[in-house]
């Protein structure tokens, strides 16, 4: 590991890597949304003296029944809440964004930092001007009402006239689920417009019961059709352009889009789960872009929620995937997502088809997409950090570990709700509580986007925090030199090159919050575009292995402009 001095010593990243398409920063929402309270990340005078008072030891903190009372603000309105409920493809986004497009402020919150892109593109490419706010992003446009962000960062403090929350049936998801309910209960809008799979509409009105809000409904119809295939791709020569073949491991995609660029006929996007967010964009965007010789593409699931891209067929070269624990089938949703991206209304191919690689699979592929998706029986829910911190204070000795587990084990919860699966953000309390540091700061390293499996990812986040901890400043360069990273020639150098990439963007994400303390959010951003930019060389390089020679032409050309974009950085 050449750039990322980290002291103990990384042994060889042989870690299963599962690409489940959720997004590296998609960790819980940033706190500073309910922590405008006070000076320190907002815990607020009146908790102080609330929870030094005896009240203190009569409430039950671990109580979650009710977390609509969370959200003042929300509640103070009577919001008119419209469903926009359908299939893939079907113009839910599209009629949300209208009405936010026409209010006159208004936030969209995703499910994925390419939508969140995509959304503010379009509302800034309309004339009206929008704020892209991601965990490690603030891209604010002068004069801007408007914001799109990513569901953690949704702002429940300020008022809107209108919102938008997309693919609304992730408040089921394990780990995000409980930032959708938090979008959901929490952001004060007069509107709020909530896209996505029928199956949420059960729990959704049962949520919305107790809120007061006033319910619509508005039901769509696919605008164009995805017809399943009845034969398999068959061999790869039968691949064509505008096909993309899914896949859940990140060795098979390197190993499809060697295959298919083998055969001398396509040059190959690629979009995973751990490839840098700028990387992924240019990837679909260079995808979508017809004058672009990146015909196919080969993508994880990463691709599977609400995004456009000018598909015109989708393979699936398995239907089991890992998903951190155990091989499974896809499930229904899952697969009627994937399938979605196929034939969009409005894209090159006006009719989506879907198949398999493998005969044997084509009958799950069938009775997923002719079943309806199993209705949301609860949504995530996780505590605010007052209420942690809260019940702390009753019991000082506590880490943030035990608190955590407290909670997980004890909360109190109505039917309508799950405590949200805080397996990761325990494995690095662990770590924390070995510091001296507050309540506060672990909560914040907790919720960083640290990935706990990766090995130089985890090893990041403890320097950061020992250093933190001990000197109160952290300066990239302790553990980061400038100038050494290099375009990966192999495999393991480009893991390596994501992880360090991880490591750079767990420090902007913690220099958006503790701005003092880590100083060089400047330098840390150019060396993640510099390592985006590798990792696009490397991947444009594994196109060039490709025996054609104009294409060959044709990839130089782009290689001197990459190596111009990345001297702006240097
Ligand atoms: N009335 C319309 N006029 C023009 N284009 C439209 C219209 N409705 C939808 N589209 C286009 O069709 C495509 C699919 O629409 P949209 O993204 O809203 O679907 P969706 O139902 O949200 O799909 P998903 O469930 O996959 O998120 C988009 O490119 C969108 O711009
Ligand atoms: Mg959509």
């Amino acid at each position: 590991m050449a750039s990322l001095l980290i002291r103990r010593k990384v042994s060889s990243l042989g870690v299963f890597h599962t690409l489940n398409g959720l997004e590296g920063n998609m960790k819980p929402f940033d706190l500073r949304c309910e922590m405008k309270l006070g000076p320190l990340f907002g815990v607020s005078n009146k908790i102080r003296q609330y929870s030094n008072s005896s009240a203190t030891t009569k409430f039950d903190f671990t109580d979650l029944t009710s977390p609509h009372t969370w959200y003042p603000k929300a509640r103070r309105k009577r919001r008119k809440v419209i469903l926009h409920m359908g299939p893939t493809n079907s113009g839910k986004t599209y009629n949300a964004l209208k009405r936010l497009e026409s209010s006159p402020s208004g936030i969209y919150c995703g499910p994925l930092r390419l939508l969140a892109w995509e959304v503010s593109k379009r509302l800034n490419k309309a004339k009206v001007p929008c704020d892209l706010i991601t965990g490690q992003e603030r891209e604010e446009v002068d004069g801007a009402k408007h914001k799109s962000v990513t569901v953690e960062m949704a702002d429940v403090t300020s008022d809107y006239g209108c919102a938008v929350i997309d693919e609304i049936q992730m408040l089921g998801c394990k780990t995000r689920g409980f930032s959708f309910t938090r979008a959901l209960l929490g952001i004060a809008a007069d509107e709020l417009h909530l896209c996505g799979d029928a199956a949420a509409v059960p729990l959704i009105q049962e949520i919305l019961k107790v809120t007061g809000d006033h319910v619509e409904f508005q039901c769509y119809e696919r605008l164009s059709p995805l017809v399943p295939l009845k034969v398999p791709l068959g061999p790869f020569k039968n691949i064509r352009t505008g096909d993309c073949i899914v896949t859940f491991s990140r060795r098979e995609i390197y190993k499809l889009k060697r295959d298919i660029e083998n055969g001398g006929k396509h040059l190959c996007s690629v979009v995973y789960g751990s490839l840098p967010p700028e990387t992924r964009t240019r990837q679909a965007t260079m995808f979508n872009d017809a004058s672009s010789e990146f015909d196919v593409l080969v993508a994880s699931d990463a691709i599977g929620m609400g995004l456009n891209l000018n598909i015109s067929r989708i393979i699936f070269s398995t239907m089991t995937k890992f998903d951190g624990t155990e091989m499974r089938e896809l499930t229904i949703p899952e697969v009627k997502q994937i399938a979605g991206r196929a034939g969009r209304y409005g894209s090159k191919f006006p009719v989506g088809e879907v198949t398999c690689m493998d005969a044997e699979d084509l009958p799950l592929l069938q009775s997923s997409l002719n079943c309806p998706s199993p209705t949301l029986e609860s949504a995530g829910l996780f505590p605010t950090f007052d209420l942690m911190f809260m019940y702390s204070r009753l019991h000082p000795k506590s880490g943030i570990y035990q608190i955590l587990e407290h909670f997980v084990e004890n909360a109190k919860l109505s039917a309508n709700y799950f405590i949200a699966n805080c397996e990761e953000m325990m494995k690095v309390a662990a770590v924390l509580d070995e510091l001296p540091l507050g309540l506060h700061d672990k909560y914040l390293f907790c919720i960083s986007p640290v990935d706990m499996n990766d090995e130089i990812s985890s090893q990041g986040l403890t320097q950061f925090a020992e250093n933190y901890a001990r000197k109160g400043i952290v300066r990239l360069r302790e553990i980061f030199t400038p100038g050494t990273l290099k375009v990966p020639k192999s495999p393991a150098a480009l893991k390596e090159l994501e992880s360090i990439h991880k490591v750079l963007d767990l420090y902007v994400w913690l220099s958006f919050r503790l701005e003092e303390s880590f100083p060089d959010r400047k330098l840390a951003s150019s060396q993640k575009a510099i390592c985006s930019l590798l990792i696009e060389e490397f991947l444009e390089r594994l196109g060039w292995q490709n025996p054609r020679p104009n294409k060959l032409r044709l990839q130089s050309g782009s290689r001197s402009l990459l190596s111009q974009n990345m001297r702006q950085y240097l």
